[in-house]
Formats: C-alpha cells, sequence, structure tokens
C-alpha cells in the first residue's frame, strides 16, 4: 500500500497519546483526538498530559483536538486507542469521517464482553469500510512516552499492510515487528491482563516468587491453547505480544493490571473499586473463559480470576482449586 503521511490518533489517555508521540517521531503528520478539553489544552500548551502521564513534559509537540472530524481529516491511518469496551461505539463516531480502505490500528487489549468479539470483528461490524490492524507487545505507555526502547507486533490479514504500518511507526526507540496474525496478536493481548491480575494477586498475597513464575508459566498454556483453538500462529504467541508482554505485566507494578491483582490479593476478594485506574483484564476474564468452553478449552487460571472477581470464590480457595486440580503430565 501507498506510505502513510498523515495518522489520527483517537484517544486521549496514556497509551493514545504515548501513540502520537510514536508516530510524530516517525516522521508522521498527527492528529489527537481526546473527549477532555483541559487534557486537549495541556498537550497543545504545555506538551503534558497531566492526568494520563503525570510528570512526562513531551519531547515533541502534538496536535490534539476535541473534533473528531478535525483529527480524522485527511487521515491516512488511524489508530484506535480507547478502552477496549469503548471500541464499538468510538468505531460508531469516526465512520463517517474515515477514509474507505484506510487501516485502523486497534492499539486496547481485550474482548468485547456483550458479544464475545475480538476487537477485529466489532470493528468489522462498526465501520467495514475500513482495514482492521492491531498493534500489541510489551509497551508501558510512561516508557514508551519517556521514549525508552521497545519492539512491539502490529498485525494486519495483508501482511503488506503491515508492513506500511510498521514502516510508519518506527523510530530508534520504537521497533515493530510486522505480521499477518490478526488474531493471535489481539488474543496474547487479552489474556496476559487477565493473567496479570492473577499474577499480581499471588503478590499481594504474599505467596512468592516461586508460585509467581509457575503461575506465569501455566498462564502461557492458557493463552497458547486459546489462540491455537482460534487460529493463532505459534510464532505470534511466543513473540512479542504474546509472550513478550504476558512477562512484562506479570512481573511489574507499573502494570495497572498487576497492581490490580496486588489490591485484590491485599484483600482476599474483590475489591469494591479498581481505584479509578483502568484494568482491562477485569472486563476479558469470565468472556475468555466462555471462549474457551465454546471451543473445548479449558481455562483454569483465567476461570478463577473470574470467579474471584465475581465474587463467587475466595483468592484462597482459588490457589487450593489450582493446586489440587487432577495430577496430569505437563503439555
Ligand atoms: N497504558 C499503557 O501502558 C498501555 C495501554 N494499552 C491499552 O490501551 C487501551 C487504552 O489504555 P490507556 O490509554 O492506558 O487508558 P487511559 O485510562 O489512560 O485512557 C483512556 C482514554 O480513553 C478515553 N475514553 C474512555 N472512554 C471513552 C469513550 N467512551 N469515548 C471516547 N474516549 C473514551 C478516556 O477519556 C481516556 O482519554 C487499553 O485497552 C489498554 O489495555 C496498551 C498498551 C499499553
Ligand atoms: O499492556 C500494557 C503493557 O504492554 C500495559 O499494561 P496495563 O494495562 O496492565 O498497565
Amino acid at each position: 500500500m501507498a506510505g502513510i503521511r498523515r495518522i489520527a490518533v483517537i484517544g486521549g489517555g496514556a497509551w493514545g497519546t504515548a501513540l502520537a508521540l510514536v508516530a510524530a517521531r516517525a516522521g508522521r503528520d498527527v492528529a489527537l483526538w481526546a473527549r477532555d478539553a483541559a487534557t486537549v489544552d495541556a498537550i497543545n500548551g504545555a506538551r503534558e498530559n497531566p492526568r494520563f502521564l503525570p510528570g512526562i513534559t513531551f519531547d515533541r509537540g502534538l496536535v490534539a483536538t476535541t473534533e473528531l472530524e478535525t483529527a480524522m481529516r485527511g487521515a491516512d491511518a488511524v489508530l484506535l486507542v480507547t478502552p477496549a469496551q469503548t471500541t464499538r461505539e468510538v468505531a460508531g463516531r469516526i465512520a463517517p469521517f474515515c477514509l474507505p480502505g484506510a487501516p485502523v490500528i486497534l492499539a486496547a487489549k481485550g474482548i468485547e464482553r456483550g458479544s464475545g468479539l475480538l476487537l477485529s470483528d466489532v470493528l468489522r461490524e462498526a465501520l467495514p469500510e475500513a482495514v482492521p490492524a492491531a498493534l500489541s507487545g510489551p509497551s508501558f505507555a510512561a516508557d514508551v512516552a519517556r521514549k525508552l526502547p521497545t519492539a512491539v507486533t502490529i498485525a494486519a490479514g495483508d501482511e503488506t499492510v503491515a508492513d506500511a504500518l510498521s514502516a510508519a511507526l518506527a523510530s530508534p526507540s520504537f521497533r515493530p515487528y510486522a505480521s499477518g496474525d490478526l488474531i493471535g496478536v489481539q488474543v496474547g493481548g487479552a489474556l496476559k491482563n487477565v493473567l496479570a491480575i492473577a499474577c499480581g494477586a499471588v503478590e499481594g498475597r504474599g505467596w512468592g516468587a516461586s508460585a509467581r513464575a509457575a503461575l506465569t508459566a501455566r498462564g502461557f498454556v492458557e493463552l497458547s491453547r486459546l489462540g491455537a483453538a482460534l487460529g493463532a500462529r505459534p510464532e505470534t504467541l511466543t513473540g512479542l505480544s504474546g509472550l513478550g508482554d504476558l512477562v512484562l505485566t506479570c512481573s511489574s507494578e507499573q502494570s495497572r493490571n498487576f497492581a490490580f491483582g496486588i489490591a485484590l490479593g491485599k484483600a482476599g476478594t474483590a475489591p469494591m473499586a479498581q481505584g479509578g485506574k483502568l484494568a482491562e483484564g477485569v472486563f476479558s476474564a469470565q468472556v475468555a473463559v466462555d471462549i474457551g468452553k465454546r471451543h473445548g478449552v479449558e481455562l483454569p487460571i483465567s476461570g478463577a480470576v473470574a470467579a474471584v472477581l465475581g465474587g463467587s470464590l475466595s483468592l484462597d480457595d482459588a490457589l487450593e482449586a489450582l493446586m489440587t486440580r487432577p495430577l496430569k503430565r505437563e503439555s
């Protein structure tokens, strides 16, 4: 496909702002849409997003706006960076302004709850003229905004689209790898959040580093089995958006899912509130288990997370249930 000159970034939270910086550093003409006027003013004026990226002054100026039509005007590609559960609504809102055939890169990590659809399928329903793509991998917004180096996967059904998007976003601090596996990239991104809650709970409950590593490894088995059942490629599951992101989020308090898990672990049962920060795994746990059931894939750790979050199981009982499952050979 032709070179990508102008990119619209939809969503002015931590990741949307960081990705707008990535695109600007890669030499793209960037317009960032945020719904909150104070955020737009701070980005345009002080080169900051104090609500979502506190303490970071950007190395580049960005053009932000509260007007969707202005942000979308002439965009060759769109980065959709609002929470997973808002994808259908926001895709519907940008639909009137989206150029036919423009790639829409899904940057949220989750599965739609009501429908059980991956976000690329949500996009196909809400914005059928767009070409779905996904960006995922080990990448904390604050690190990326600070220009710390990382690598991610960018996937699209047509690998030449993934190649073009990778070229459009690459810079010395941000290295995308192109992939044709749109399903695998999304399954990894959604499941690692659920598993990070489990690992955080282990941390918060004081069950030790050995338990956390064991849970991460068995969690990877869940992620791989679900991915394989949905048609993911093995190299995606062991790659940046699968194992890479799982390792990051299951071991770092910088992760909101892991931090949510720590709070859960300290409480022993599901906390009443999330403390305001987005933890996507909370929304994906049960729907992932339901998808697994439909495909004959058991997800015991994700199931335990869903049951604890749903209030039907305490953490201590969840641990006992996992540890006393019938013994089997490792696979
Ligand atoms: N923060 C991070 O390090 C990373 C986040 N992600 C993913 O990116 C997605 C977004 O996360 P963040 O930007 O970090 O969250 P955030 O909480 O920092 O920001 C969310 C943004 O979405 C906006 N928003 C919420 N509901 C909306 C709606 N209905 N319509 C329009 N805008 C709406 C909020 O106003 C806010 O600007 C999540 O799925 C997350 O898993 C992916 C990689 C890294
Ligand atoms: O996806 C992320 C890093 O790759 C961010 O993780 P959290 O949403 O748990 O903060």
